[in-house]
């Protein structure tokens, strides 16, 4: 499959990557990764475990003694290198992305350039760490503080963006000082591995980035969790796994950064530009299938403009062209896998059942793959699933409110915290709700928010820390304190 598709063939990696080497499991076993456009199986990759992972976090912390002797200037280097390779790769890693992901090409693509992005920006923050001069309580002695890397970080990444969330870890990691073994999700594993092999072939140093492949995940999680030379824990994904993993890293008092899920409302007043409102909504919900923890989950409309918010987003949502990701005329693709597709089953009859109305979509799609319509649902009530739990599929849910306190109730009643969103012309109005949604982010008029350059990240139980921007290096260093007395 991939022979005909990969223009450097040489960019499918199936093993593991420990300490500059490609590796089987040592029992030999490997696992299957599938296509969710077909189900079938695309590549068997080794299936590595805790004793792999061990060996991975031994490799990782030599290897920073190492990587301490690079100055600031040519570990910005190497770091640029692999972004300008994952750019030169870009067609080939959205091949093996959409191959292994579902995501449509063009998505997949934007994925990489989104991914690369983190790496290019924190080539150039690795530049850009400094300590301080402290003002001192007596004469005869200073104070200074200096910023080293944490130390080794162990990274768990999920399967909805397998480049991006591994470089917002990764890049900053190395830009700190850091070395990295990071469990990719068992969905997406060749992404990962793509990855490395490009960081290998930009010279970054063996053992400062150890990919560990594999299906026991609790195992894996557990020997990073664990493991005293790990220093800290980075996670994407559920807030079931990330309580789970902040509750083991307690043991060691690890640092950890999670990055959970999401519960995102967009709050659309009766003053605001329904074009844009609409569109905004339509990209914040479908963007990945609706596989994104910023991805709309409740879209919240004032009761003026309803009806004609519900009709316009329909007919946007009715020219969606479901389909195989490789397929130029695919403008969306299939969910992740058939557990997925029963989730987003579950959420739509429970809503069905008690009084939500269907405007479009609403059904599996038959045939072979994980495909669910896109869909759009009116009149749900707080009674409804749909109103509590992210439903991490292509289901617009529009609820209706009255007032400005009743919406900023309605999109706070959620113990998630991650993204929100908000359209109104009214300056005021845009700075009173964005102070009080209890959330990380917030979109006003806009709900593409994501870039390199912000701090992405969650209040509440979406989690802790911020990857990228200026504040993104903050979570991989430590800050020591000097007291120079007289000598
Ligand atoms: N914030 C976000 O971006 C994401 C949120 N989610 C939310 O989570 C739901 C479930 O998705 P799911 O893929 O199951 O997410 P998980 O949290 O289960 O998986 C994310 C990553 O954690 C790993 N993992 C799973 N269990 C453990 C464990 N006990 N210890 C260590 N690592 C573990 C997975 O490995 P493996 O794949 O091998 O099981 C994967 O690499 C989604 O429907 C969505 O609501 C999911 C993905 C991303
Ligand atoms: O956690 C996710 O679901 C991916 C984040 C997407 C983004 O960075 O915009």
């Amino acid at each position: 499959m991939f022979d005909q598709k990969l223009s450097d063939k040489s960019l499918l990696k199936t093993k593991g990557y420990i300490n500059g080497e490609w590796v089987s499991s040592d029992s030999e076993k490997e696992f299957e990764v599938f296509n969710p456009a077909t189900g079938e199986c695309i590549a068997n990759v080794a299936d590595l475990g805790p004793v792999e992972t061990q060996r991975a976090i031994e490799a990782a912390h030599s290897a920073m003694s190492e990587w301490t002797k690079y100055t600031a200037k040519e570990k910005s280097a190497l770091l640029r290198e692999w972004f300008n390779l994952v750019m030169a790769n870009q067609d080939d890693l959205a091949t093996i992305m959409t191959l292994e992901q579902g995501k449509v090409f063009a998505e997949s693509k934007g994925e990489v350039a989104y991914g690369a992005s983190y790496i290019e920006w924190f080539a150039e923050e690795a530049k850009r760490i400094y300590g301080d001069i402290l003002p001192s309580t007596t004469q005869d002695r200073r104070s200074i503080v200096i910023k080293q890397p944490i130390g080794v970080v162990g990274a768990i990444t999920p399967w909805n963006f397998p480049i991006a969330m591994i470089t917002r870890k990764i890049a900053p990691a190395l830009a700190a000082g850091c070395s990295v073994v990071l469990k990719p999700a068992a969905e997406t594993p060749l992404s990962a591995l793509a990855l490395a092999e490009l960081a290998q072939r930009a010279g970054i140093p063996k053992g400062m980035i150890n990919i560990v492949p594999g299906k026991k995940s609790s195992e894996i999680g557990a020997q990073l969790t664990d493991n005293p030379l790990v220093k800290k824990v980075t996670f994407t994904g559920s807030t079931r796994v990330g309580k789970v993993l902040m509750a083991q890293s307690a043991q060691t008092v690890k640092r950890t950064s999670m990055e959970l899920g999401g519960n995102a409302p967009v709050l659309v007043f009766d003053d605001a530009d329904l074009d844009k409102a609409v569109q905004g909504a339509l990209a914040a919900k479908f963007r990945n299938a609706g596989q994104t923890c910023i991805c709309a989950n409740r879209i919240l409309v004032q009761s003026g403009i309803y009806d004609e918010f519900v009709s316009r987003l329909t007919a946007k949502v009715e020219q969606f062209v479901l389909g195989e990701g490789l397929a130029e005329s695919s403008t969306m693709g299939p969910l992740i896998n058939s557990n997925a597709v029963e989730g987003v089953t579950d959420l739509v009859s429970d809503a069905l059942g008690k009084g939500a109305k269907l405007t479009v979509g609403g059904q599996v799609k038959e045939g072979a793959g994980f495909f669910f319509q896109p869909t759009v649902i009116r009149d749900l009530d707080q009674s409804m699933r749909l109103a509590k739990e992210e439903v991490f599929g292509p289901v617009a849910p529009i609820f209706k409110f009255e007032t400005e306190d009743e919406a900023i109730a309605m999109a706070n009643d959620t113990e998630f915290g991650l993204a929100a969103y908000l359209f109104t012309k009214d300056q005021s109005r845009s700075w009173r709700v964005s102070e009080r949604l209890e959330y990380g982010m917030v979109g006003v008029n806009e709900t593409a928010i994501s870039s390199e350059m912000i701090p992405f990240g969650g209040v509440k139980e979406s989690g802790q820390g911020r990857e990228g921007s200026k504040y993104g290096l903050d979570d991989y260093l430590e800050m020591k304190y000097i007291c120079l007395g007289d000598i």
